[in-house]
Formats: C-alpha cells, sequence, structure tokens
C-alpha cells in the first residue's frame, strides 16, 4: 500500500517533489518539476526539499528514502543554468552555492538512508544531489550518464560536488572527470565507483528499495594501489599530485579559462584542510566564476546549441524518415560518416567503393573505435558486434536501392561526383537524397546534370568524423525545404550540430578559415618564425596554430579550396605564391611525414622542420609579439565572417559563432567571432583592420557591413 503525501507545510509548493509512503518504510522522494523536459534545480526549491525533510526526519515509519525522477528518461540535469544569470554580485552566486550546499549537507545527515535510483542524465547539481545520498544505483542504459561538466560553463561543481566525488572514487580520477567535463556512463560510474549497482531499468526501484533498508554504508576508502596511496593519501604525494595538475592544466589553457584552476584549488583545500574548509572555497569560487566573462559566454554556448537542437532547418517542413544509409568511398571520411551513422543514429550503413581495401578501412574504422570501449570495459562486446552488424559494404550499386540518403565522401573531383549522383539517381528509389561531403566544390557544380537536382544538397563534416561536432548543411539553389529538414534531422541523429549555409566556395566555414591560414603564411614570408606564430594563435585560444593546422589536414588538402575562392570573391584570398614552392617539394603535411613540422624525429610534429626556411629562401627572426599575430590573423577571420552575415551565408550570428567554435575552434571562452566583435567593439574592430590597412595591405579592408555598424554603434547581439 502507498500513500501519497502533499507537503502542506508553509513552503511555496512548486509541485515539483512528492513523497509517497510505502508499508516496507521505504519512502519515495520523487522530483519532477511541472511544465520542464528535464529536472533542474532552482534555488527557490530550497524551502520546500527543507520541509520535506523535516517531515521525512518526523516520521519513525520511514526508515529509508528512494530519490527518483518522475521523469521518463532523465534523472536531474544540473543546477538550472538560466538562473545564473540573474546574480548580479558574486555574493548572489555564492548564496546560490551555500544554498545547494546546506540542504545537501542536511540529507548527508539524514537518519534514514537515502538511496538515489538513477535512470538517464545526472549531472552538475544533480551528480551532486546523488553523491549527497548514502547510495547510488543506476540503469544499464546507454541515456545513463553521470559527470560534473560545470567546467564547460566556466564554473566548478559549486554544491559539494568537488569534495564528494574525490572522497568516494579518489582525488585522481574526481579531478580527471571535473576538469575535463566529460561524464561517465553506467558501465564507467560502476567500475570508478561512483556508483554502488548497475541494474537494469526494469528493477531499478526495487533494488533501490532494498539498499534504502539496508542501512547507512560503512564506506572504505576507495580502493588505491600503492602509487596512489602515496600520491593521494600522504602530505607529500598529495602536493606534488596538485602540482603536476596545475602544470598540465596551465599548458593546456594557456591561461584563458579561470575555472579548472579553481577546481584544483578547491579540492586541494578540502583534501588538506577538510571537508568544510573545502566546502567554503568551493561556495566562494563558485561566486567568483559566476561572474567571469569566460563563464557567460560559455553559458551562452549552451543556450545556443540546446536551441540548434530543437531546429530543423527549415520551420514547419517535416524530415522524411531516413531508414538506411549509403556511404559512397571507404577513406578517412567515409569511415568517419559510418561510424556515426551506424553508432549514433543507429542506422544500418552500406558503404561502396572501388577498391575491397576501401571498404575494409572504413570498416577497421569502426573496428578500432568500438574495440577501444570493450577493452576498456565501457561497452559490451555484444553491443560492439551489435553495431558493427549495421555496417556492410559492396563493390556496386547492390543494396542501395533502399537507401533513403546517400553520403559521398569521393576524392574531390566535379566530374566523378557528378558521375555519382547520376548513379544513385539510377540506382537508388526516387526519394533517396545525395549528400555531398565535398569541402571545396559548389553545391550548384555537383547538382548541376541531376534529374531531381532538389534532391542534391551539401553535408560537409570535419575531420576527424567521431570527434568534431560540426556538420555544414550546404543548399544550393533548388534543394528543397523537405532535403534541408530530413538532412539536418539525419546529421543530429548522428550527434552533429548542424548548421545551414548557403552554397558557395568555402561555405562559411572554410570561407572564414582561409584568410586566417593566409595571413599566417603571410607572417611566415615577412621571416616571423613558425613555431612563433603557432603559439601566438594557440595562446589566443586556439587548440592549434594555423600552421600546424595545415600539416594536420594536408597541406595539399588544405590548399585546393584558394582557386574556388579567388574565383568567386578575389584577390583577398591569393595564397602567398611561395607555397608552390611548397608543394612542388612534396611537402604535404603530417600524412607523408613532411611538412612544415618534423614527423620523423623524437617528437614527431613537435618541432618545426628548419628546411623550410631555406625552401623559402628566409631567415626566421621574431620582429612581431604574440599578440599582434594574434590580432593580425583574427581580423582577417572576422571581417570574412562579418560579411557571411551579411551576404546571408549564415542564417544569423549564433550560427557563425557556433560554426566557427565547432568547426575550427574558435576560442569558446570568447564565444565565436561574432560575441568576439561585439565584446571588442565594432568600431574597435574596424579601427584595427583600418591600421593594418594601412601597414600591410588593402585586403585587410574592413568589410561595408561592419562600417555600416560602426557608423550606427551597433552590435551583433
Ligand atoms: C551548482 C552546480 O554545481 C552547478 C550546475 O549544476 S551547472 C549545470 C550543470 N549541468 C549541465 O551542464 C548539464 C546541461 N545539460 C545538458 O548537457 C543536456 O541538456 C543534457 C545532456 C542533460 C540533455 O541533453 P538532451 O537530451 O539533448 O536535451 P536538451 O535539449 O539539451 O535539454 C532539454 C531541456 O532541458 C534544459 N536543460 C537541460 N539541462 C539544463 C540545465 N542545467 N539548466 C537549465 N536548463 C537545462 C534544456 O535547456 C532544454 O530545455 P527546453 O526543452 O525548454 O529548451
Amino acid at each position: 500500500m502507498t500513500q501519497d503525501v502533499t507537503t502542506d507545510n508553509g513552503a511555496a509548493d512548486s509541485g515539483a517533489f512528492t513523497l509517497t509512503r510505502q508499508d516496507n518504510g521505504v519512502a519515495i522522494l520523487t522530483m519532477d518539476v511541472p511544465n520542464e523536459s528535464m529536472n533542474t534545480l532552482k534555488a527557490e526549491f530550497g524551502d520546500e526539499i527543507s520541509a520535506m525533510l523535516d517531515e521525512i526526519e518526523a516520521d519513525p515509519g520511514i526508515k529509508g528514502v528512494v530519490l527518483a525522477s518522475g521523469k521518463p528518461s532523465s534523472f536531474v540535469a544540473g543546477a538550472d543554468i538560466s538562473m545564473l544569470a540573474a546574480c548580479e554580485t558574486e555574493a548572489d552566486a555564492r548564496a546560490l552555492a551555500t544554498g545547494g550546499q546546506e540542504v545537501f549537507d542536511r540529507i548527508e545527515r539524514m537518519r534514514p538512508t537515502f538511496v538515489a535510483a538513477i535512470h538517464g542524465a545526472a549531472l552538475g547539481g544533480g551528480l551532486e544531489l546523488a553523491l549527497a545520498c548514502h547510495y547510488r544505483v543506476c540503469t544499464d542504459d546507454q541515456s545513463t550518464q553521470l559527470g560534473l561538466p560545470e567546467v564547460q560553463l566556466g564554473l566548478l561543481p559549486g554544491s559539494g560536488g568537488t569534495q564528494r566525488l574525490p572522497r568516494l572514487i579518489g582525488i585522481q580520477q574526481a579531478m580527471k572527470m571535473m576538469l575535463t567535463g566529460s561524464p561517465a556512463r553506467a558501465k564507467q560510474a560502476k567500475k570508478y565507483g561512483i556508483v554502488d549497482d548497475m541494474v537494469p531499468q526494469s528493477v531499478l526501484m526495487e533494488v533501490a528499495e532494498t539498499y534504502a533498508l539496508k542501512g547507512k554504508p560503512a564506506r572504505e576508502k576507495p580502493q588505491r594501489s600503492l602509487m596512489n596511496k602515496a600520491l593521494e593519501l600522504t602530505g607529500p604525494g598529495k602536493k606534488m599530485l596538485f602540482k603536476k595538475a596545475r602544470e598540465q592544466t596551465l599548458s593546456k589553457t594557456k591561461g584563458n579559462y579561470p575555472a579548472p584552476g579553481y577546481i584544483i584549488d578547491v579540492i586541494e583545500t578540502g583534501m588538506n584542510e577538510g571537508m568544510q574548509a573545502g566546502l567554503r572555497a568551493e561556495a566562494d569560487a563558485f561566486g567568483k566564476l559566476v561572474m567571469t566573462p569566460e563563464s557567460y559566454q560559455l553559458r551562452q554556448i549552451f543556450f545556443a546549441t540546446t536551441q540548434m537542437k530543437k531546429e530543423n532547418g527549415v520551420e514547419g517542413v517535416a524530415p522524411q524518415s531516413v531508414n538506411k544509409v549509403g556511404v559512397l568511398g571507404g577513406g578517412l571520411m567515409g569511415g568517419g560518416i559510418a561510424y556515426v551513422t551506424a553508432t549514433k543514429a543507429g542506422k544500418p550503413v552500406r558503404i561502396k567503393d572501388v577498391r575491397p581495401e576501401g571498404i575494409a578501412n572504413a570498416m577497421k574504422y569502426s573496428y578500432d573505435l568500438l574495440n577501444k570501449k570493450v577493452k576498456k570495459r565501457f561497452m559490451r562486446k555484444t553491443e560492439m558486434q551489435k553495431q558493427m552488424s549495421l555496417l556492410t559494404g559492396s563493390l556496386d550499386y547492390n543494396g542501395f536501392q533502399d537507401a533513403d540518403i546517400v553520403v559521398e565522401a569521393v576524392f574531390e573531383d566535379v566530374d566523378l561526383k557528378q558521375r555519382m549522383v547520376a548513379d544513385i539517381e539510377s540506382h537508388c528509389h526516387e526519394g533517396t537524397i545525395f549528400a555531398s561531403n565535398t569541402s571545396s566544390i559548389p553545391i550548384t557544380q555537383i547538382a548541376a546534370k541531376a534529374n531531381r537536382p532538389e534532391q542534391v544538397i551539401g553535408l560537409h563534416y570535419f575531420s576527424p568524423v567521431d570527434k568534431m561536432p560540426l556538420a555544414e548543411v550546404i543548399a544550393h539553389a533548388e534543394t528543397s525545404d523537405s532535403t534541408i529538414s530530413t538532412t539536418v534531422e539525419f546529421a543530429k541523429k548522428q550527434g552533429k550540430t548542424p548548421v545551414v549555409v548557403k552554397d558557395g566556395a568555402g561555405f562559411y566555414v572554410n570561407r572564414i578559415l582561409a584568410p586566417y591560414m593566409n595571413e599566417a603564411a603571410n607572417l611566415i614570408l615577412a621571416g616571423e618564425p613558425v613555431d612563433h606564430i603557432d603559439k601566438s594563435l594557440v595562446k589566443f585560444g586556439f587548440p592549434v596554430g594555423p600552421v600546424k593546422l595545415l600539416d594536420e589536414v594536408g597541406i595539399d588538402v588544405g590548399t585546393k579550396i584558394i582557386p574556388f575562392l579567388v574565383d568567386e570573391f578575389g584577390e583577398r584570398f591569393t595564397a602567398p605564391p611561395a607555397f608552390d614552392k611548397v608543394l612542388a617539394d612534396g611537402r604535404k603535411g603530417k600524412k607523408n611525414k613532411k611538412g612544415f613540422y618534423l614527423y620523423e624525429s623524437k617528437n614527431p610534429g613537435k618541432e618545426v622542420d628548419d628546411t623550410i626556411y631555406a625552401l623559402l629562401g628566409l631567415t626566421p627572426s621574431v620582429s612581431r609579439s604574440e599578440r599582434d599575430i594574434a590580432e593580425r590573423c583574427v581580423l582577417m577571420m572576422l571581417n570574412e565572417a562579418a560579411r557571411c552575415l551579411d551576404e546571408g551565408v549564415i542564417r544569423s550570428a549564433r550560427d557563425g559563432d557556433i560554426g566557427a567554435i565547432f568547426g575550427i575552434g574558435f576560442p569558446p571562452f570568447l564565444g565565436g567571432p561574432f560575441r568576439y566583435m561585439d565584446t571588442l567593439g565594432v568600431s574597435h574592430v574596424v579601427e584595427r583592420l583600418r591600421h593594418y590597412e594601412q601597414e600591410v595591405g588593402e585586403k585587410f579592408a574592413p568589410a561595408d557591413v561592419l562600417i555600416k555598424m560602426a557608423e550606427n554603434d551597433q552590435s551583433f547581439y
């Protein structure tokens, strides 16, 4: 027998919490925030939860409490991020953290045993809530994930997470989770010791109830190897561990992100001075971080991507269902596209290549990635086999008849791609969409001889496909709305964030990347050392410098797009002619171990191949500051991004920001090119462009749209 209790205890009732008493002495505390698809924690719940805890404490009939979510597919997604915008001072933000800490402390100290029953996402404050419970049981479902992703918002866990997780699973593993923000899937969570049990969803509540009746656990210290004991449990060991963590973090962040440093400091305080000191430091740091510009920008990225998840490219046009997919070409891109289609979208994929080795390579791409997960015990072998069975190959169009979308990732050659369009039109069904993964050829040209041009579209992925989150969806003038919405939805199923862009040379991402790369090349020719240029832009916040990026992408591939850009937009895209010498010298970059960097040395890719200077007839020497170098390259990108928005290549500043961050690695803490221009002020951007126009040349002439915006004192947002 169960009995529902309404909270009639003076606290405002949000309707988010229900307490159901059962005869077996277990009460179920269900969180189900009305009118929201996911539970998030809000400041105003504080009094209500406290009142409910009073009630539980006062009822001797309640021996255990199972804390569960009323949402069908998630537990609690953390503190409500939108609530942070209302904080006007550090003290406001600190108070939010302290409020959460007090409630969670109380849960930990409660007389009845609390068990968190987790299915789906338990993130940020959601996991912190679960960590305050005495036990955690989760489902073995794919959707279950437990993590502290606050760092990705420029924050740190503010409700006890920095203190409870290290005490539960050890400092190193906990710190890694907080510094990367990567969540653990169910199997990992069990392996790390975050949860006490992992069970099928059908028995989650039943198992959680048995834990609730078990009494509080006598928690042992996390299991540690001898080495880890020395590192985590002794004064000198801890000192060394935190010092190393600081060094590694600084070498990654270049000082651009304040949150990771605070995470390390606060964990250290708690580990050396105890839980209470740790919690105080945590709340202080949370207060400071909420007010930083970095956190503000990172939170805007969260809101933008959440908004984009709901869009399908054309308002009101429903996508067609995609039940089977074809991939043409089993190279690196084809292999990656097949992988995300089978593993993320869960759709059968037929891969065609002209050579059996091509198909084998594509299969191996998926096999290797999945096998890694199995080896790390993050995935069951049966699941891997299930996903691998979705991939099949063929040397002809056998098995393509029922493909709803075919993605082409063959050699960059217009005639070849047009032939592929014709082949797909004759071998597949009438509704099959032809999506080209070209990075340089305008889709209009690929569709030029198509019988059904409305079903031809661009779907441009970034390498490596399994990691890079962006996909550009490129509609040419005749692409139908239904083709757009189906392709956008398909890319989302593959785990991508699609941005719809207009057809034209370079689309959006490569169009803004090219002038930036060209400027880096011009600086080399002006005598700046290659590594000085790369360092300048890494310090600015890019994941790799432009010259290193060219080596990674392939110098031949990276420069292929230039003639298309010059054709369409003129001189400002011209690459320095000396670059022909680089290609003529057989330098293609990392792939043939010959580029701007050395690849057959002790530290492959880390040292510059000095012979490049002799080849270009240069004697390198530093004559410009890192700041100036970064400014010159980045201004070229900003100027082009503004033109893209003005010409409708991208539909909004938001799309332009997300495209640059997810496709190029534009520093997320700056919010993307458009948010960065707003921070600098458009008139400042124009003034700096004019400065370089005078000093370097006409290619720096500010875009008309920027001049107009500066005159009218406008911003992009
Ligand atoms: C004090 C604490 O330490 C501080 C914190 O907890 S900060 C917050 C930490 N938590 C996070 O960063 C998690 C953020 N959320 C996510 O990553 C993803 O939403 C998710 C993985 C949970 C789910 O992804 P997905 O299934 O694709 O759903 P998604 O569309 O993103 O979200 C569904 C809805 O929940 C909302 N939502 C999810 N997490 C939210 C959060 N923490 N705050 C506010 N809204 C949130 C989304 O805005 C969206 O709302 P809408 O439908 O009204 O637009």
